[in-house]
């Protein structure tokens, strides 16, 4: 998936002074954990201190909108993080769908920026690529780390945004 990714960045955008939150399912949890090591050392790498990031899971992608809420008041933007796999009923096409509309609704209440980490994959092997599992894959934990540090640093600038 060579195109995929967050593109070329406008700036360099540094996290030295951000807090940052990390809320994720424990559903799929290999693809999870490659996700979450993925925005981790981003984050990192962007100069997020270590302590300045939380990190609180929830059972399963459902619980993201509840668990993003618990995090909102204690860090700058959060990441929510699950990955919803395609089984043999309606139960991923209502919990991607409702689960992504309360996300939204939630980063209006909260007023902070909100990082979807949501995959909705059709087969197992599609969460392995998305998490950098596979030879052609791409980590968008990653991708989600960048775009925290960006999007906070972006917000602060704006402070009557919302
Ligand atoms: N099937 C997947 C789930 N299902 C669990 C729900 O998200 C929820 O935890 C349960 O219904 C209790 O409210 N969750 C995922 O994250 N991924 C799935 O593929
Ligand atoms: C409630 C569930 O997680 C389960 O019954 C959903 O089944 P499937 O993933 O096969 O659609």
């Amino acid at each position: 998936m060579p195109w995929a990714g967050i593109g070329k960045v406008d700036r360099k955008y540094d996290g030295t002074n951000l807090r940052v939150g990390i809320v994720h399912a424990r559903w799929n949890s290999e693809v999870i954990e490659a996700l979450v090591n993925g925005a981790l050392d981003k984050l990192k790498e962007l100069g997020v201190k270590e302590h300045n990031i939380i990190i609180e899971s929830v059972p399963g992608s459902f619980e993201l909108p509840t668990g993003v809420r618990m995090l909102a008041n204690k860090v700058d933007v959060v990441i929510a993080i699950g990955v919803l796999i395609k089984g043999s009923t309606m139960h991923f096409e209502y919990i991607s769908e409702a689960v992504s509309h309360e996300l939204m609704k939630v980063q209006r209440f909260m007023r902070k920026p909100l990082i979807f980490g949501l995959l909705t994959c059709l087969t197992d092997e599609q969460a392995q690529a998305r998490a950098g599992l596979t030879s052609d894959g791409h980590n968008h934990g990653s991708d989600w780390g960048a775009a925290a540090v960006e999007m906070a640093v972006k917000v602060e600038e704006h402070p009557t945004l919302w």
